[in-house]
């Protein structure tokens, strides 16, 4: 298979709203079946005194990856919770199906291994990105090439191994964003994959602007809590066949337990989302008109994130929160703050990094659902915060070159 030979379009139509598919999707069957919570399945493998059936199920897995029909066999395959999520997953963005892996990073991983295998190991893709999917592209850890471009660059650093165009929208830290119609149009007929983890389906769905591939670090806003470390694609079933293969031979699952609970989070989605959105904005707002924010990035699109460039010591507010929690991650029901040059971006060449627009000054918070007086309140308290921190603590020297610049 060559680049210019990918998947039909996966789009689906959607005849439900997407707060109904949230609480429904995937669990149309419960009640006939006179259940009301979803079936958590922890086995590990199923039995079956049917050894040449299953065999015959183990034969067609391996020519389409295409979920086996009948009992499950051996959990590395399939598991029935986990289908249950892929299931309201791939109704929520409007795909054919979608594939859950152990984290966002096996999730992508999967993605690559899949466009290498058939020979086509570079890809393109737009900076920022989260910082961790930037380093397995730039390390080329599994064997890929990566050439960074901006979205106007797309169509020329295109080469005939090209396997991939990869974007986050909006982007991980900063909030930029690609107008992904553009950039699909753009990637002619090589696949267009949309880090989409910060939007989630409630704000946009990629798949409807022409990209093939949604990927998702489910751990943020599908899961919600904060209790469960997960990752999903979104795509067409032809390359969800290829993924699960890719997921059965290098092992990368998603726990059933994970699966159920990623199931719960799903259910209350848009009106989390809708709740924190609101908050969001209102503190980009207020942080806009103070005059100790340099800048304020806030998306187009709106959402639940909010990151800012501080006149002074970033770390100074990362120790003076105290509602607030300073934790990486995001799209909990509580409101975190990070310095993602020290954590979420760490990893990224400094130079890179900087130029990518994630400059020493940045913090990126993810709003919860707190009252956004009390979350303001603890926001301008550790904004005058002093934290009394040795100047000569690691990094902090570096930084405040780079700002006296
Ligand atoms: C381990 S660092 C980052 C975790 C998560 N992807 C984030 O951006 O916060």
């Amino acid at each position: 298979m060559d680049a210019l030979s990918f998947d039909a379009s996966p789009a689906l139509p959607t005849p439900r709203a997407l707060a109904t598919e949230a609480v429904h999707a995937g669990r149309d069957d419960l009640a006939a079946q006179g259940l009301h919570a979803v079936p958590l399945d922890l086995s590990t493998t199923y039995p079956s005194h049917d050894a040449r059936a299953e065999a015959a199920r183990i034969d067609a897995f391996a020519t389409t990856g295409a979920r086996p029909d009948g009992p499950p066999v051996y959990a590395r395959l399939d598991n029935p919770t986990t289908a249950r999520f892929e299931t309201a997953l791939a109704r929520l963005e409007g795909t054919q199906s979608a594939v859950a892996f152990a984290s966002g990073m096996a999730a992508l991983t999967a993605v690559l291994l899949v466009r290498a295998s058939m020979g086509l190991r570079h890809v393109v893709a737009v900076r920022p990105l989260y910082g961790c999917s930037d380093h397995l592209l730039t390390a080329g850890l599994i064997g890929t090439e990566v050439t960074w471009t901006d979205p106007a660059g797309i169509a020329d650093a295109i080469r005939p191994d090209t396997g991939l165009v990869m974007v986050e929208t909006p982007a991980n830290p900063t909030l930029a964003e690609v107008d992904i119609r553009a950039v699909a149009r753009a990637c002619g007929s090589v696949p267009l994959l949309v880090d989409s983890t910060f939007a989630t389906p409630v704000l946009q769905r990629p798949v409807e602007h022409g990209a093939r591939i949604v990927l998702h670090s489910a751990t943020k806003y599908l899961g919600g809590h904060g209790d469960v470390l997960a990752g999903v694609v979104a795509c067409g079933e032809e390359f969800a066949g290829k993924l699960r293969q890719v997921r059965f031979a290098t092992g990368g699952v998603l726990h059933p337990l994970a699966s159920y609970l990623l199931l719960r989070g799903l259910s209350t989605l848009p009106v989390r989302m809708r709740a924190a959105a609101t908050t969001a904005a209102d503190l980009a707002r207020r942080l806009a008109a103070d005059p100790r924010i340099a800048r304020v990035h806030y998306p187009e699109i709106g959402g639940a994130m909010v990151s800012f460039e501080v006149y002074g010591d970033p770390h100074d507010v990362i120790a003076g929160v105290r509602l607030i929690t300073p934790a990486v991650s995001l799209g909990s029901v509580d409101t975190l703050i990070q310095h993602p040059a020290s954590i979420s971006h760490r990893i990224v060449d400094e130079d890179d990094r900087r130029s990518a627009g994630v400059s020493d000054r940045l913090l990126r918070m993810s709003v919860g659902l707190e009252d956004v007086e009390d979350l303001w309140r603890d926001l301008t308290e550790a904004l005058s915060a002093r934290s009394g921190r040795p100047a000569a603590a690691e990094g902090g020297a570096r930084e405040s070159r780079s700002a006296a610049r």
